[in-house]
């Protein structure tokens, strides 16, 4: 096996393709983020497993299926799932080392799941936060189920449109169709570290067929409240 830049799998050469969706809040796409084995390898380790998916709030954990329907499962960090979590970790330059991986979750959106607008960041922690999101496309078996990001700005270029957007959404904002293997990056915060409100997002409802995303949530540790209060 030679070396070339990229990633390797055990055998097969894995390489991925991004591009800036947006500036402010930066938001990349990432195409063949996973390769579609490393992605059933995902679904095969979540396998009957999964549980009510719940909502967060500080130390507040709840059940709310008018804002979540969904069904979750943490899972356990293998070879592979230590692989793309590298993958990650580099994608957005290491970062510093305050920066750590909540354990990957897989999430599975039936017929009529969803999930309500939301920012990854919690309002009501002062130390620590989640800075960045990967949301990855296991499957694509499904109408419905998009990403929105119902305040940054729409556009109708037709190379984003083709297959990656669905830009005659008639929701408000940018719409990701869910396309197996790829992902969404997006940052969380301003740079000067402050919560960004232009973040907000929601999983739409799975109209048929069934949906399931990975989500991967860096956290800060060194992330503090007051010095995002501008
Ligand atoms: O499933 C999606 O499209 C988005 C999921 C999400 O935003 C989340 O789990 O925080
Ligand atoms: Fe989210």
């Amino acid at each position: 096996m030679s070396k070339h830049i990229g990633v390797y799998t055990n055998t097969h050469y894995h390489g991925y393709e991004s591009q800036i969706v947006s500036r402010d809040p930066l938001i990349m796409y990432i195409n063949n983020f996973l390769s579609i084995s490393e992605a059933s390898h995902f679904l095969h380790l979540s396998e009957g497993k999964f549980q009510p998916s719940p909502l967060y709030r500080g130390d507040d954990v709840l059940i709310d299926e008018t804002r979540r329907l969904s069904e979750f499962v943490e899972v356990k960090r293998d070879d592979l799932v230590k692989r793309v979590e590298r993958r990650a970790r580099k994608f957005q330059g290491w970062r510093r080392k305050s920066t750590q991986l909540q354990p990957p979750r897989v999430q599975k959106y039936k017929e009529g799941g969803f999930l309500d607008y939301h920012y990854d960041w919690d309002p009501l922690v002062d130390d620590g936060n989640r800075v960045t999101t990967f949301m990855i496309y296991l499957t694509d078996n499904c109408t419905g189920g998009e990403t929105n990001f119902s305040r940054v700005k729409k556009f109708k270029d037709p190379r984003w449109c083709s297959s990656i957007l669905d830009c005659n959404s008639t929701y408000p904002g940018i719409t990701f169709r869910p396309v197996a293997g790829s992902a969404v990056f997006w940052e969380n915060m301003y740079p000067n570290g402050s919560l960004h409100d232009k973040v907000i997002h929601a999983a739409l409802p799975v109209l048929s067929g069934e949906k399931i995303g990975l989500n991967l949530w860096f956290w800060d540790s060194e992330w503090k409240k007051s010095q995002g209060e501008t």
